[in-house]
């Protein structure tokens, strides 16, 4: 690992890809009783929570316990080819029918995803199991989950008048599993609970340097710059990328705020790593509250609206690029 330049070791020793061509600075860390943290919450910026304990009752959640108390109902893990596990909208395929699926998700007990880990060789494809907490799970599970420090989510979802939690993640991936950048449409506070991941996060403002894929496409929300291998002639703006980056341990929380960019890695030298996510819808907008100009995360969906509009409108989503360029090229370029 150490002699390959494709990878770094921090000074915690730390081992992770190394992308020397993108811009960051370290990602703020806070413990968990600092009214600091409020206000990164407030300004919907990036912040590692430390300390706060909120998913400690998932620390003996290791293999042996979640074998023994998850229960035997087939989970989804995903398998990919290559490290890269890269989320995808199964149904839009028809519209890309070149499209070819990064990554499959599969069905198996707890039984086989641990033989499968344990039994891994490099160069085998890879798994990453995901798990939503709120379905079936085992009641000894249930009764951790219960004890996660439900009261100060809540406290966070009533100041900022977030909405609903719409889910749980249970994640376990290997060392060396990468979920490439994306965003999602909701807040996030990411618990890591065992081992460690590398994360680096951009402002939704980066939007143009990133090129997310088609509103329509199957990787929608992805972008389509390969960090490893950036193609900066079909996406000059890449260059420009200045983003923040942090490696989270067991027991930090990242809040993720809605619509940021993020690429999150299994360090190479951890063991197994396990998180376990809460996604937030985010708070309802009523047109009174609309400032101008709009911010970026607002700028996204008004575009994600146009795009999805333009589809039903044209009545086929494969011409909603033509269209655009038709309206935009010579026009507005
Ligand atoms: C890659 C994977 C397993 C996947 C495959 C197919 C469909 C969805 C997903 C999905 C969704 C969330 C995560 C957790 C996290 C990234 C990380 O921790 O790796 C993240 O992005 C977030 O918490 O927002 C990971 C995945
Ligand atoms: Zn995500």
């Amino acid at each position: 690992m150490m002699d390959d330049e494709r990878f770094m070791t921090d000074s915690d020793g730390r081992i992770y890809r190394r992308y020397d061509d993108i811009k960051t600075k370290p990602i703020q860390r806070l413990n968990y009783d600092s009214r600091e943290i409020n206000r990164f919450i407030k300004k919907q910026e990036p912040v590692i929570i430390e300390n706060l304990g909120l998913v400690d009752s998932a620390t003996k959640w290791d293999l042996e316990y979640l074998h023994e108390n998850i229960g035997n109902e087939e989970k989804s893990v995903y398998v990919s080819k290559t490290h890269k596990f890269m989320y995808y909208n199964a149904s839009r395929c028809a519209v890309y029918p070149d499209f070819i699926p990064p990554n499959e998700q599969h069905n198996m007990t707890m039984t086989e995803f641990i033989r499968k880990y344990r039994t891994w060789k490099p160069g085998e494809h890879r798994i990453y199991f995901q798990q939503i907490l709120t379905d079936t799970v085992g009641s000894c599970i249930y009764n951790d989950f219960r004890n996660f420090k439900w009261s100060w989510l809540n406290s966070k979802k009533e100041r900022f008048n977030w909405g609903d939690l719409t889910s749980n993640l249970l994640l376990i991936g290997q060392p060396g599993n990468v979920t490439p950048v994306h965003y999602d449409e909701q807040q996030n506070f990411f618990a890591q609970v065992h081992g460690y991941k590398r994360v680096l996060l951009f402002d939704p403002k980066f939007f143009q340097c990133l090129y997310p894929y088609p509103f329509h496409h199957p990787c929608d929300r992805q972008s389509q710059v390969d960090f490893e291998n950036p193609d900066y002639e079909r996406f000059p703006l890449a260059k420009h990328l200045a983003g923040y980056e942090g490696v989270v341990g067991p027991g930090d929380v990242l809040y993720i705020p809605m619509c940021w960019w993020h690429y999150i890695e299994s360090t190479m030298d951890s063991q197994i790593t396990t998180s376990i996510n809460f996604w937030y819808k985010h708070q309802s907008m009523t047109l009174s509250d609309l400032r101008f100009p709009l911010k970026w995360q607002q700028k996204l969906t008004v575009s994600r609206n146009i795009e999805k509009m333009l589809g039903e409108a044209l009545g086929d989503p494969s011409e909603v690029g033509p269209f655009l360029n038709a309206l935009v090229n010579g026009r507005y370029t």
